[in-house]
């Protein structure tokens, strides 16, 4: 077997960038799964097992880190991440993926599709700048899945979308454009759409993946841990099992530019805080007067807006109160060691 090099693991000119020379003496190494103290890394001379020197919670799959033999050091500037609000009660921003060059968006062409949910992804890959792929499958299920393509090709001259069988390895090997040697994509998308099938044919693993219960176009979780995997063609894999829930945060400007057509609009309003409701001199209403835009769109764009900025403000409360707490604790302390020596 040839060796690994970095490039082969997707190291860049940009990771490249970011080594000063204290770091001759460090490996770089590129995390291929994160668990709870212990993070799994592989390097040129093959896999690592280290401890982190971050909170655990910092590091995500796909990162680049250097190390020693036991320890990651620093944790790389990262291109492409992905992040959503964490799920459950705790605000936070919660990474996801690092260092993802495409990010594939798996929809099926039945009940799971839906264009809401396809802005929502849109917004994630626009925030985190990844190229946009959107992988439809199941077209064999399906009587006319060129109209799933059309629809989703609509929404952004900036994606791509493709019908592709996932059962099928000719088929999935369209793929290969998006993962030759180095080169990272990250699947999501809701249960049941075909993203362990299309990983196993990618990766060339035969893990079985469940039947899906036909009834609502969902599946199980088969998988539980985010790994990344290399492919048969040189790239990397990023699966994101368990991801049930993407709410949005911090994602104004991907949200913006997924709707950028309402954005351009929107600066055309009579006043700048319009809510394109019944104000005099509303561009976005005159659109949809005109019938140039589908009101629907709007509704979209307004409740992902409201969302994030909800999830934003929560986590901006969340991290005031953090940094309260910090102080009060560092002054509690301070005052803890004055009592105990009065002196000072
Ligand atoms: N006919 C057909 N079946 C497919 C296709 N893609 C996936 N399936 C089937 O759909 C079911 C669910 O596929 P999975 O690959 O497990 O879906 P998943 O997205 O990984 O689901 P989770 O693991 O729950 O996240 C399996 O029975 C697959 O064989 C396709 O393109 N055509
Ligand atoms: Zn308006």
């Amino acid at each position: 077997m040839t060796q690994t090099t970095l490039t082969d693991l997707g190291w860049s000119d940009h990771f490249a960038r970011q080594l000063t020379q204290d770091d001759a003496d460090l490996t770089p190494a590129r995390i291929n799964e994160v668990q709870r103290d212990r993070l799994r890394a592989l390097s040129e001379n093959g896999p690592l097992r280290l401890i982190p020197t971050e909170n655990a919670g910092n590091y995500a799959v796909g990162d680049w880190v250097l190390c020693d033999a036991t320890h990651a050091l620093r944790r790389l500037d990262a291109q492409g991440v992905l992040t959503r609000k964490a799920a459950g009660h705790v605000a936070y921003t919660q990474r996801i993926a690092a260092n993802v060059d495409t990010l594939g968006i798996v929809t099926s062409c039945n009940a799971d599709f839906n264009i809401a949910r396809l802005e929502r992804y849109l917004a994630l890959a626009a925030t985190a700048g990844c190229l946009p792929l959107v992988i439809l499958t199941k077209p064999d299920l399906c009587d006319d899945p060129q109209s799933y393509v059309k629809q989703a090709q609509a929404l952004s001259p900036m994606l791509t979308a493709i019908a592709i069988n996932a059962r099928d390895p000719q088929d999935v090997a369209r793929l290969t454009p998006w993962v030759n040697k180095g080169q990272t994509l990250a699947l999501l998308g809701s249960s049941g759409v075909g993203k362990t099938t299309l990983s196993n044919t990618l990766t060339g693993e035969s893990e079985a993946t469940q039947e899906i219960r036909e009834d609502d176009a969902k599946g199980r979780h088969t998988t539980t841990y985010r790994s990344l995997t290399p492919t048969l063609t040189g790239g990397w894999l990023i699966d994101t099992p368990g991801m049930r829930e993407l709410q949005l945060a911090d994602m104004d400007e991907g949200i913006a530019e997924v709707f950028d057509d309402l954005t351009e609009l929107a600066t055309q309003c009579k006043f700048r805080n319009c809510e394109h409701a019944s104000e005099p001199g509303c561009a976005v209403q005159a659109a949809i007067a005109r019938g140039d835009l589908d009101p629907d769109r709007l509704t979209r764009w307004q409740k992902l807006q409201a969302e994030d900025a909800h999830n934003s403000a929560s986590i901006a409360r969340q991290r005031a109160r953090q940094k309260t707490f910090t102080k009060m604790v560092k002054s509690g302390k301070a005052q803890g060691t004055h009592k105990r020596n009065p002196k000072g």
